[in-house]
């Protein structure tokens, strides 16, 4: 047995050559798998594995193949997203709250494999193709009342899912010609009662309560929807941390202190600041405490200054009472306390997403 993996360790013999040295499939196009799927090319990498588009040619339609790598902690990990898009979809039969529809799996030469519906370009991949200048306020909303859709479904009593992942990467448009969007990618989700890691949401779109290391739940969807819906029209991260302390760093020059009962409660506080003589005096650890509050929303939006970087002066559908109310519901969504947090339902109900009246007699 030592021989063997010696040898598989050592030689290109990984899974009988399917394999290549970090346990993923080596993908080949055109390679035609159970008679059923055939691989056309490669879509994305991640740490779970690969997604490669595929033609289904029982089916007779395209779809993408996650195949995750033959390992272990991937596979499990795999298995649990299996199970909650399963759930997801089962409770959403006419595939109304944009979530990823997933039509089959199945396991190939030692690889789980999921089929999923084939979906277009991610939201990141839309910024990129704006030089990062971000889209319009209009598109904005568009994509802003769908992830929302999402969120208030996976709030439900009854389906009670946390992402814990929302970031533009994992929203993905349905064609590239349409504002249709889709959420992807429950592969560190859980169940609201089912909380396993406490080390979770990327960096960026991190909620407060999770850097703090207190308990969570869905709403720390919403703050990642705070930053994703900032970042798509400015076109940069909202609170770009280079690391955990820097990440509370950027989200205090925003947002002042966190409220007194997060930190009494947190056992990272320590982490991030040093403790004054007074009761509840705190310093931050990193850079001058002047730095609190100085990057606001309104500065950072250009609310009254034409958009972000002025770019949007006099633009339709970019006022300052537009600008006004998105300002509004990214505070709300931004909220410290996730008990005081917007839920999706109420955000959906936000004047943001009312009809102006320009818009409504619009009969252009
Ligand atoms: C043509 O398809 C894509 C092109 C670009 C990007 N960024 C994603 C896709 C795509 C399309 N359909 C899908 N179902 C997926 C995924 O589920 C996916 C892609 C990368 C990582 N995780 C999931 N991804």
């Amino acid at each position: 047995k030592k021989k063997l993996q010696e040898l598989s360790r050592n030689s290109a013999l990984r899974n009988d050559g399917f394999d290549d040295e970090n346990n993923d499939y080596i993908v080949r196009a055109n390679e035609v798998w159970m008679d059923q799927f055939q691989i056309v090319s490669l879509i994305g990498k991640g740490s779970f594995g690969q997604v490669v588009k595929a033609r289904d040619l029982r089916n007779n339609e395209d779809v993408a193949i996650k195949i995750i790598k033959n390992k272990k902690p991937f596979y499990n990990q795999a298995l649990i997203e299996i199970r909650l898009l399963q759930h997801m979809n089962a409770k959403d039969p006419r595939d109304q709250y944009c979530v990823l529809r997933l039509r089959n799996w199945f396991m190939f030469r030692h690889h789980l494999c999921l089929v999923m519906e084939l979906l277009s370009y991610s939201l990141y991949d839309l910024l990129r193709n704006t030089q990062f200048r971000g889209v319009s306020l209009n598109l904005v909303r568009k994509f802003g009342h769908q992830i929302l859709t999402c969120l208030g479904f996976m709030a439900l009593p009854e389906v009670n899912i946390i992402h814990c992942d929302l970031k533009p990467e994992n929203v993905l448009l349905r064609s590239c010609k349409r504002s249709a969007i889709k959420v992807i990618d429950f592969g560190s989700s859980c169940h609201s009662n089912e909380k396993m890691y406490s080390y979770i949401q990327s960096r960026f779109y991190r909620s407060p309560e999770v850097l703090l290391g207190l308990p969570y739940g869905c709403p720390i969807d919403m703050w990642s929807l705070g930053c994703i819906l900032v970042e798509i029209h400015t076109g940069e991260p909202l609170f770009n941390g280079t690391d955990e302390v820097d990440q509370l760093m950027k989200i205090i020059e925003a947002r002042r202190l966190p409220p007194e009962a997060m930190l009494a409660q947190s056992q990272k506080t320590r982490k991030f600041f040093s403790m004054g003589p007074a009761p509840g005096e705190v310093h931050l650890r990193k850079g001058p405490d002047s730095r609190i509050g100085m990057r606001s929303l309104h500065t950072i939006l250009g609310v009254e200054t034409g958009g972000p970087q002025g770019r949007r002066s006099g633009e339709p559908g970019h006022s300052v009472v537009d600008y006004l109310k998105f300002e509004d519901l990214i505070e709300k969504m931004l909220h410290y306390d996730p008990a005081k947090r917007i839920t999706p339902l109420q955000a959906l109900n936000h004047s943001f997403f009312k009809p102006t009246v320009e818009a409504a007699t619009d009969t252009a």
